[in-house]
């Protein structure tokens, strides 16, 4: 979806209610955003939605110290609701930024009118707008998008350094969110390289980070000394959970086990069948999988154990080689039928 140009920008100062103008992309969420007086955090909010958590729960290596980590999952955005805070200085950079960060929410799901758009003149101004927005309750998580691009005077420093504290102390105040998707570049050619050319585009990457940092800030509240209103009912892991969580946890991490040498030259000859080896939208290094290759991996991943009696069962025996990466421990029941 091309991001339209901005239209106008309001930014009322008024302390109980405000309103913002939204870029004219007819699909967004209504034009007005009005704060209530009391607003309140969504992730603090979050009680009723709290079982649709799904954190992977990846259980470190020993030499990570043992511990639990929660961790976003992008595949379960249902409802969730994203404000972008968007600045119209040096808009030919902006409006792309902004277009990759909304193609990225589509590409993952989130529902147009789940996310509202608001335009501000510059970088400098983007942490108010966030905290506002932050602060209504109305969001998940908050999406800053500007880029800042050096001048002659030191003019760069003072814009840069305020919009990447303001939106810090913006998320920090919300308690929700605030992604610092504004660019700091030394000319408009780094900016365009990161705003969809050679060096991707970084607010698609900041969407994503919106997306995984809502789930996660939810995750950590809801298991960890929330209220009531959010232990009640919540995620509270059993086993198979745990299982099922490092069961995706290896196949993620089956594809970094893909890079090690051993099994690079191992399979040297199927690695450009097995792997591509660059994101399809990001145009950076990124190593997936293809389930073709899977299958001749595994031919010779089992090649050792034909001449023995056993049956050999293909996705234990898949998942106890690539799980170990995650500390998967495939239970030995899995493997044979007695
Ligand atoms: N030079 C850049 C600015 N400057 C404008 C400020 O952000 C601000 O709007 C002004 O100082 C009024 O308060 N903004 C950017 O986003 N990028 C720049 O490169
Ligand atoms: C970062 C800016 O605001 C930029 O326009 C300032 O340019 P200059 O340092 O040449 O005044």
């Amino acid at each position: 979806m091309a991001a339209a140009p901005a239209t106008t920008s309001s930014l009322a100062a008024r302390p109980s209610s405000s309103s913002f103008s939204r870029l004219s992309d007819a699909p967004l969420r209504a034009a007005t955003v009005s704060f209530p007086s009391s607003p309140r955090p969504a992730a603090l909010a979050a009680g009723a939605r709290a079982s649709r958590f799904s954190p992977v729960v990846v259980a470190a290596s020993a030499a990570a110290g043992g511990h639990q980590r929660l961790m976003g999952s992008l595949t379960n955005t249902q409802g969730l609701r994203f404000g972008v805070v968007v600045a119209r200085f040096n808009e030919i950079v902006t409006n792309l930024l902004l277009q990759g960060a909304l193609e990225t929410f589509e590409r993952y799901s989130v529902k147009k009118e789940n996310i509202t758009v608001v335009s501000v003149p510059g970088s400098f101004e983007i942490p108010v707008a966030a905290q506002k927005l932050g602060k209504s309750g109305k969001f998940d998580a908050i999406l800053c998008i500007g880029a800042v691009i050096r001048g002659d005077t030191t003019h760069y420093d003072a814009v840069a350094n305020s919009a990447a504290s303001g939106v810090l102390s913006a998320g920090l105040s919300a308690e929700i969110p605030c992604i610092f998707g504004v660019l700091t570049c030394d000319d408009m050619d780094q900016a365009l390289n990161r705003a969809g050319g050679k060096a991707g585009n970084k607010g698609a990457e900041a969407a994503l980070t919106a997306e995984g940092g809502y789930l996660a800030l939810e995750g950590v509240y809801s298991n960890h000394g929330g209220s009531q209103e959010q232990t009640e009912g919540g995620d509270n892991f059993d086993d198979a959970d745990i299982v099922r969580s490092r069961a995706v946890a290896a196949i993620f991490i089956f594809t970094i086990t893909m890079l090690s040498t051993a099994f690079l030259t191992r399979f040297q000859c199927y690695t450009f069948r097995v792997i591509s080896l660059e994101h399809p939208h990001f145009s950076r290094p990124w190593f997936t999988l293809h389930p073709c290759g899977t299958s001749d991996c595994m031919k010779l991943l089992l090649e050792g154990m034909q001449d023995k009696d056993q049956q050999v069962r293909y996705l234990p025996a898949w998942l106890s080689v690539v799980g170990q990466a995650v500390g998967l421990k495939i239970p030995l029941e899995l493997h044979c039928d007695s």
